[in-house]
């Protein structure tokens, strides 16, 4: 077998860059280092040799290796036993290089297959990527001197590949396939490699092998994972199908998360039209789970929202001459590199979620692109080239017609509370009809339809929606698992920061629930807890009052209930009822004192009465 690094492991398929040096780029060799573990290489010690030393001297000083390092160290050299070692002390098995590879990389890289069968063994991820990108990126971006990192990564990873390659999320398979070593290759496989995992060049394994046994074995596993793998996603989707996924994240909108789901459901197993991308329009005010129902959505199909998720605001493509942001510039004309928002985000990812928030702002010319797009299922961008995206979904959002829905929710349900009133007055069944509402037909066509048709202009446009989905106020019932949310997400940051343990009396709840405004939605909750608790608590902090590890109650204050005069004393008719005041208590020994909080804006006398 060939050793790594020679001519005959240099590039591999034509389509795919060297990770080898060619030999001509080997580095010349040199002493080792008394270490064994740090040696100077002659081109680079030739060209600086002042920094060259500084180099070499502060890795010789950096005296004892912390246990990971020991594990990647122990795992380049093949130090089996010291392997081992380590690993029954508890060292992680997946502990990374400080330039980003694991132990399993570096043992795949120089062919260490009992190392790798011991890393497996303690629990190693075979289908992590490398987070080193080359020589120069990495330094970049680690602040670091591009020659402490190449010295680094020839003596601590291998000294024979490609300084200017990028390594960017090869995995240990991709590793092993570049040594061509048959054995670790089937070993990583065995372990749960996935033969289909790409590097952020988009290469898999395979793209790497070359012709003879390590390129058979491949191909006959990227078969069979494929088919392992499907297997699993659809026992996974089964037992934990997308809607259950959805409801763990949005509160209420149960019909858009039907909707949505059974759309999805339809696509995934087969059940549509391969021709056309599924297109939906999100419907309802603001701050009710739109953009978190798309989130979501994309997080199942992708797992990688970074690339599954494309959201773009369109209210940034208002102009005619925006267009050419959308899809890109023809050449010649300005911008032309840069490409479009939408095309570029497409080419990484054709079957990406595509968020289209505020489509109503949108001018018609883009409009006309977003058609094509939904008919055709591909896009040709400014420079000529073709995106195919049959697989993509595309959701577009938009407030239009979102009062008068909100005003025939509010109805439905006050009619519905009647009849659950009338209903406990009769001692029947099912009193919590309320919560439930489904918007009519009758009132989708009579009344939403011809609002849409006014504002897009084009029946064909509604006509290329798969499904218009509305996005309903939240109930009372709703609203306190909002607040809950809120509290919990509070609670949990102060016991992580400060091991604050918070408590509340579901009153509290009550009382913050009155901050919800129908045009903001969640939002309004959020900001009425961070208004009323957050800055109790932040004050509170910052005064001292918050002794260590202590309990605190958000509790309501009932002395705030009676009635306060307002304006004229003298009148009664002009009374009101304050707002209920939250309070923060400390929790001893089961008794409890409040806490006299001042308001950092008035530090003199008023406490806080929010
Ligand atoms: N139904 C919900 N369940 C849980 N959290 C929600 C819900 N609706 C909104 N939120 C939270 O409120 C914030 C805003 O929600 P989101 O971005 O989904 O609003 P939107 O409906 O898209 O509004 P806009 O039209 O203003 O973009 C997010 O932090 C989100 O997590």
């Amino acid at each position: 077998m060939p050793a790594p690094g020679c001519s005959s492991l240099a590039p591999q398929g034509p389509r795919v860059p060297a990770l080898w040096r060619r030999s001509g780029d080997l580095a010349v060799p040199a002493p080792e280092g008394p270490s064994g573990r740090w040696r100077p290489r002659g081109s680079w010690v030739h060209a600086a040799p002042a920094l060259a030393a500084a180099v070499v001297a502060s890795c010789y000083g950096r005296g004892r290796l912390s246990e990971e390092d020991a594990l990647l160290e122990a795992s380049r050299i093949n130090n089996i036993s010291e392997v081992e070692r380590l690993l029954s002390e508890g060292t992680d098995a997946n502990a990374r290089h400080k330039l980003g590879w694991t132990p399993l990389m570096v043992a795949a890289i120089n062919r260490n297959s009992s190392v790798i069968k011991s890393l497996l063994a303690a629990g190693a991820d075979p289908n992590l990527g490398d987070e080193f990108i080359s020589v120069y990126e990495t330094a970049k971006e680690k602040a670091l001197h591009s020659l402490e990192v190449l010295v680094t990564r020839e003596d601590e990873f291998n000294n024979r590949l490609n300084n200017r390659a990028t390594f960017r999320g090869c995995t240990a398979l991709h590793y092993a396939v570049l040594s061509n070593d048959y054995g670790t290759v089937r070993l990583l496989l065995e372990g749960g490699a996935n033969p289909l995992q790409k590097n952020e060049m988009g290469h898999t394994p395979l793209d790497y092998a070359r012709e003879g046994e390590v390129m058979k074995l491949l191909k006959a596993s990227e078969t069979k994972f494929q088919e392992e793998q499907r297997k699993r996603e659809l026992e996974e989707r089964r037992r934990f199908p997308l809607e259950q996924r959805l409801k763990e994240h949005i509160i209420g909108q149960e019909s858009a998360i039907a909707t949505v789901g059974a759309a999805i459901r339809r696509k995934e197993n087969g059940w549509y039209d391969e021709e056309h991308p599924l297109v939906f329009l999100f419907l309802g005010s603001s701050g009710i789970g739109k953009t978190e129902l798309a989130k979501q959505t994309a997080k199942y199909i992708h797992k990688d929202l970074k690339k599954g998720f494309i959201r773009l605001d369109m209210s940034e493509f208002q102009e005619r001459h925006e267009v050419a942001k959308f899809i890109g510039s023809p050449p010649g004309y300005v911008g032309y590199q840069e490409g479009g928002q939408l095309t570029k985000k497409l080419k990484q990812c054709p079957n990406a979620v595509v968020l289209f928030d505020e489509v109503d702002k949108a001018h018609p010319d883009v409009l006309t692109i977003m058609l094509q797009l939904f008919d055709e299922g591909r896009l040709t961008d400014g420079k000529g080239k073709t995106i195919d995206c049959k697989d993509a979904i595309f959701i577009m959002t938009s407030n239009v017609a979102s009062d008068e829905i909100a005003q025939h929710a509010l109805q439905l349900r006050q009619e519905a509370l009647e009849m659950s009133t009338n209903r406990i007055a009769e001692n029947l069944d099912d009193v919590h009809m309320s919560d439930k509402i489904t918007i009519s037909k009758q009132f989708k066509e009579k009344v939403i339809r011809p609002i849409l048709k006014a504002h897009f202009r084009r029946d064909e446009f509604l006509g290329r929606i798969n499904e218009i989905v509305y996005f309903l106020p939240f109930c009372h019932a709703e609203l306190i698992q909002l607040v809950n949310k809120e509290l919990n997400f509070w609670a949990k940051k102060a016991k992580m920061q400060h091991n604050i343990t918070l408590l509340w009396d579901r009153e509290v709840m009550d009382v913050l629930v009155d901050g919800y405004n129908l045009h903001y939605g969640a939002r309004s909750i959020k900001h009425e807890v961070e208004r009323r608790v957050v800055n109790q608590l932040a004050a509170a902090y910052e005064q001292d009052l918050l002794p260590r590890d202590c309990t605190l109650r958000i509790t309501v204050e009932d002395s705030d209930k009676k009635l306060l005069k307002t304006k004229d004393s003298s009148s009664l008719e002009e009374t009101e009822r304050k707002a209920p005041t939250l309070r923060l208590e400390i929790v001893e020994d089961s008794k409890r004192r409040k806490l006299d909080i001042q308001v950092p804006l008035n530090p003199d006398k008023i406490s806080y009465s929010l």
